[in-house]
């Protein structure tokens, strides 16, 4: 290994990306053209004021959303240009979300939301899961339910769910929002050394230059551009 980054294999291509919104009668363009390539295995952290456009942009990488034109390219899959179905397939399969709310099932114990993901996608495998619970500090509490967790507790399988498939990448949006500095912080840093012992890439929004400065590389947003 050399260690720069243009030597990593580019695992998330972004090309000439550029989003609008409609707001009465004019438009607002909120991406002008984003140009950025994610490494395997690499993490980046992207920050910018609050209204740059960091979440339409993940949005645009999850597939969640179609850009007005340029292309997200993972490998030699063209997600901007597949249907619906195609990008939520893909997503479901080699994608890794996590946002600020936690979006876990209620109806199921902690044990089941932690699987349901894998399984989906058709990835589940047991011993990573266990892995998982275990480095996670969940394995006391894989028979709860998650209203009987702290919302550290709620994130922390949130993200277990999101890993539990091997993603290509997982995408992070303020993850640590709802939490205070110190658990935030332990948050981080075991989603990092989590997202290494899988070999994921790693996009995480943040406000914070703290928590921004735990990944190997932070790009800013600013004027629909990455500065
Ligand atoms: N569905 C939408 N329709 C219209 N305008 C939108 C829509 N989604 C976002 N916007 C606008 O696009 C701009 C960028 O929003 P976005 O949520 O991507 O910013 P952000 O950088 O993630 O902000 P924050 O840090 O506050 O979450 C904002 O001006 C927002 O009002």
């Amino acid at each position: 290994m050399h260690g720069s980054h243009a030597s990593l294999r580019q695992m998330l291509r972004i090309r000439a990306l550029t989003k609008s919104y409609r707001s009465g009668p004019d438009r607002i363009k909120v991406l002008r053209g984003i140009d950025l390539g994610v490494g395997a295995g690499e993490s980046v952290a992207l920050t910018g004021e609050s209204g740059s456009g960091k979440s339409t942009l993940l949005h645009l990488i999850a597939g969640l959303d179609q850009p007005d034109s340029g292309e997200v390219r993972f490998g030699d899959t063209v997600i901007s240009s597949l249907p619906d179905a195609g990008r939520a397939a893909f997503r479901r399969d080699r994608l890794g979300l996590v946002f600020q709310q936690f979006n876990l099932i209620p109806s199921l114990t902690v044990a089941d939301n932690l699987a349901f993901q894998a399984k989906l996608a058709g990835r589940h495998d047991p011993d990573w899961l266990r892995e998982l619970t275990e480095r996670l500090g969940l394995a006391a509490l894989t028979r709860r339910y998650p209203e009987q967790l702290s919302g550290g507790q709620q994130q922390r399988v949130a993200i277990g769910r999101a890993l539990a498939p091997k993603p290509l990448l997982l995408l992070a949006d303020e993850p640590t929002g709802n939490l205070d500095e110190a658990t935030a912080d332990e948050v981080m840093r075991l989603v990092r050394d989590l997202v290494t012992r899988s070999g994921c890439s790693f996009l995480m929004v943040t406000h914070s230059e703290r928590l921004a400065a735990l990944l190997d590389r932070q790009v800013h947003l600013r004027a629909g551009l990455i500065a």
